[in-house]
Formats: C-alpha cells, structure tokens, sequence
C-alpha cells in the first residue's frame, strides 16, 4: 500500500511538471560547460596579467562547482544554477572577478542581464546565460592552482581564507555535506522535491518574506530521511509532517554526522525555527523567521500532518496536500496591506522591486512592533495604474484582529529603510490598507530579489591593472556627478 501511495506521488508530481525534461537538464549541463570554459580562460588572463613566471600561467586553474538545487539534484524549471566559482590566491573577488570576469561574460552573446551583487551576505555576480539564471559567488583559496574537483570538506584548501570567500564556500560544503549523510540520495531527492512544492503552494516558501528556503527545507527533509533510512517515498513525507507538528522549537534541528556539536552557541542570534547547517562551525542556517511567519508555519505543518495521517484511505487525493493556499488566503481577512511598488522607465532589470524586497525582512519585523498581526504572503501581482499609469508590481498581506494601522507612519519607516544606502535608480513605493474586495487578481512571473552596481545614469570609469599598470582590464560604472 505504501508503495502503491509513493508510486502515485511521483506519478502527480511529474504531472505538475516538477521533474525536467532531458533537453532541459542538457541545456543547463552545456550552460555548465561554458562557463567552466569561460572560467578556465580567465583565470590564465588573470595569471598573465599578474606577471606571473610561464609554468604558473601554463598551470593556472580554478574550478567551478554547482550546488543549490542542482548540486542536490532537485531543480526545477523555475531554479536558477547556483555555481561557485574557485580561484587561486593571485585572483581577487575586487578586481578579476567583479572587472574581469565580469567584462568577459558581458561580450558573450549568450550572457544578458549581468549584474555584481556586491553588498550582499554573499556578494555574487547574478546573469541570465542562454534565458537561464546564474547566481556566481566567488571564492579565493590560499594555492597557485585549484584542482577541477577540489573538495573543499578537505581542511588544507580551507588555510587562511577571509570572511567572504569562507561564505561563499558554505553553500557548496553544505551540499556537499548533505549529499554525504543521506542514507537514500533518491528518496532524499523526491522528499525534498514534495516538500518544495508544497512550501511553494502553501505559501511558505521565500525567505525574505519570512519563510523558509531551499536550504531549510533541504535540511529538514535531510533529517527526515537519517530518522527513517528504510521508509518509502509517501511514509518519509507522512514522518516529515509528523515530526515538524510537533517539534519543540526552538530545538535546533540538526543531521546526524558523527561528530559531537556544540548545540548552543551563546554568541548565535535566537531563530525560531533554527536548523543547523552540516559542517563546521555547525552555525544556524540564517533566517527571517518571525513570530508571525512562525505561526504561519506551525499551521501549515499540523494542516500536513493532519492530511497525511489519512494517506491510507481509500480516497486519499494528493491534490488535498498541495492546494494553492491563494484559493482561501483572498478570503481568510478583511484587511490587507497592500505594497505597490513602481520601478523607474531605466530600471529595465527590475533592481528597485528587487531591492525593496530583500528589505521585506525589515517591514515584517516594523509590522510586529507595532503589534500588528501580519500575514506575508509571497506571491507577487501586477496592477495598472495605482501609483501611476504604469504597471505595478504589487503584495497584497493578511491583516488579521488589529485595530488602526498607522500606515503613513510606517511607509515613512519603510521608506527611510529603502532609501537608505540604495545606489541604483530608486522608484516609487507606498502603502495602502485595503478592504478584500481590493485582493489584486494577476500574478506576476517572480522577479530575484537583488542588488547591483547601479549602471544607470553614470559613467563608465576604465580600471588599470596594479600588476601592468598600462593594462586596462576593463571599466567599471561610477556615479555620473553631472
Ligand atoms: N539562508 C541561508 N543560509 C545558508 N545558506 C544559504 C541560505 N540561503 C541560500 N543559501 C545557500 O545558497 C544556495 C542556493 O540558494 P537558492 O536561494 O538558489 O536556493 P535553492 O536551494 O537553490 O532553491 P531554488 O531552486 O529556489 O533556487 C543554498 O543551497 C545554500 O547553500
Ligand atoms: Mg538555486
Ligand atoms: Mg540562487
């Protein structure tokens, strides 16, 4: 029966087309090996440029490896390709990666919307190549060469790096490490694919809105499989349910590997829902959890586990599980606070929608200070002609039981978060609060949240080598002082 359940599991999710088709997986192994190639020619440029002896320019490398939700094998048609790219010790992130390689991946036909990410946790390089995006951190190693496969869970390539490249490492040790201490890499693989969807469907995926990402989830179901190594498909996803029901956070979950933890770090800030990651220094995942998206959650783990507890009936539907919560959340309140957001005509990348969403974090926690019961809801929408005449991207959040919202003071709060430190052409935002019959109706294509060096309105500045002082290696944008 168990396996007949997991059998039409699999069967609904390849109905949702959650599994890609080979062409596609083809198409995003051969934008892989491009880029490899791409890498391996910067890194001789690099080499020569630094005016290195011939055998170290001859022997130059370094590497890139995938990880995110390709490096698990869990990607979508939506996923973007998260690659790390690894350099020796003579390339630094300032200037060969963010002028350099930059300026290389910019001639290619291939390669569009290409933009630096450079104040962010991790700073990375964000394009699209062949219509697929590509988020590029970089990471720079104590050594002259790095090997193809370097293993970067091996402590000697791990010597004397800084801060950004140790972080950028995280994402791919963390894969890494995951992959390791699964005890079924299928099972692990289709688990985690259910479990996307459902966060996806029930509106709580996203984690600058206060939710969960892939890494959490990957996690989680991680542990799920350690807990129940022989289970089948539909059993783990039952115990999955089971177990977050009635966890008790803030217990940190975290995967068995062997090796002894220290389970509280006085120094770590408080999470709600903490999830360890799987390699030293075994820190929280970071998170954006609020009391109110941790409500949320709670209540979609009970919604699961009470669904799946029936997974043996008769008339079990996997639909029931995965129901878009959009279908009852335009209902669920009276109120909504509704955020338009308008880009200016330049902003063709959508770096100010961006921008102001990976400042979300910040309106939950303004919302919560004001003892507002929120209710963030991730999905974006379109309107015409609320701030202007022009498209706006909308959010549309759940008021629930609170009495008069100060909504000019707060768009005044948001708005001095959002004008703070934002460098790219800034565009309109306010806040409304809404009756439901107001809910907006179009869903917009999602746009990443992002930040770039600002391109619009400046000038493009040359950049001179410090090694070859004549050698341009490329121009960088600068604010037009005009
Ligand atoms: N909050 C975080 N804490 C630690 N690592 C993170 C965090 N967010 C992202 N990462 C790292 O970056 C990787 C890629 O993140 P990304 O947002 O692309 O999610 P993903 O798991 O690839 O899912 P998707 O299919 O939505 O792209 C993660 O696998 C993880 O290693
Ligand atoms: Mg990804
Ligand atoms: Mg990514």
């Amino acid at each position: 029966m168990d396996d007949h359940r997991s059998l039409s599991l699999l069967q609904f999710m390849a109905g949702k087309g959650l599994v890609l088709s080979h062409e596609e997986t083809l198409k995003r192994e051969s934008i892989i090996h491009k880029l490899k190639k791409i890498v391996q020619h910067w890194i001789t440029k690099v080499a020569w440029q630094r005016k290195l002896p011939e055998n170290v320019i001859r022997d130059a490398s370094a590497t890139i490896l995938i990880y995110g939700s390709f490096g698990l094998g869990v990607h979508n048609s939506e996923s973007d390709i998260d690659i790390l790219c690894v350099g020796p010790k003579f390339a630094t992130m300032a200037e060969d990666f963010c002028i350099v390689l930059y300026n290389i991946l910019k001639c290619k036909p291939e390669v569009s919307e290409i933009r630096c990410v450079q104040d962010a946790k991790v700073p990375l390089m964000r394009f699209k190549c062949e219509g697929v995006t590509v988020d590029m951190p970089y990471a720079q190693l104590q050594v002259m060469s790095v090997p193809e496969n370097v293993d970067l869970l091996n402590p000697m390539f791990l010597t004397s790096i800084d801060e950004t490249s140790w972080k950028s490492l995280s994402g791919v040790r963390v894969n890494q490490r995951i992959l390791q201490l699964v005890p079924n890499l299928e099972n692990f693989q289709s688990l985690l694919r259910c479990i996307k969807f459902w966060a996806k469907q029930r509106g709580v995926y996203g984690n600058l809105f206060g939710f969960f990402g892939g890494i959490h989830l990957a996690i989680l179901s991680a542990f799920v499989c350690q807990t129940s190594p022989d289970a089948c498909l539909s059993a783990l996803l039952m115990n999955f349910f089971h177990t977050f029901a009635s966890w008790p956070w803030p217990t940190p979950v975290f995967l068995q590997d062997g090796i002894m933890q220290v389970l509280q770090d006085m120094t770590e800030k408080k999470t709600w829902i903490p999830i360890k990651l799987p390699c030293s220094p075994y820190r929280c995942c970071q998170s954006n959890i609020t009391r109110s998206t941790f409500n949320r959650i709670r209540a979609e783990f009970l919604r699961g586990h009470k669904i799946t507890q029936e997974i043996l009936q008769a008339d079990f539907d996997w639909e029931n599980l995965f129901e878009p919560y959009g279908n009852v959340y335009k209902k669920l309140y009276s109120r909504y606070l509704k955020i338009y957001l308008l880009a200016c005509a330049k902003d063709d990348m959508g770096d100010w929608v961006g921008w102001v969403k990976s400042r979300f974090p910040s309106l939950i926690l303004k919302l919560e200070e004001m003892r507002v019961c929120c209710d963030p809801n991730p999905t974006e929408y379109v309107e015409i002609g609320n701030v202007d005449s022009e498209q706006t991207v909308v959010f549309c959040w759940g008021l629930s039981r609170c009495m008069d919202v100060n909504v000019t003071s707060l768009e005044k709060e948001f708005r001095n978060v959002i004008s703070n430190s934002y460098q790219g052409m800034a565009g309109k935002m306010e806040l409304r609060i809404v009756p439901a019959s107001e809910f907006p109706t179009r869903i917009t294509k999602e746009m990443k949240a992002c930040w770039k060096i600002p391109e619009h309105n400046q000038q493009r500045t040359p950049v001179y080598s410090r090694h070859l002082p004549n050698y341009l290696i490329g121009y960088v944008a600068t604010e037009d002082k005009i």
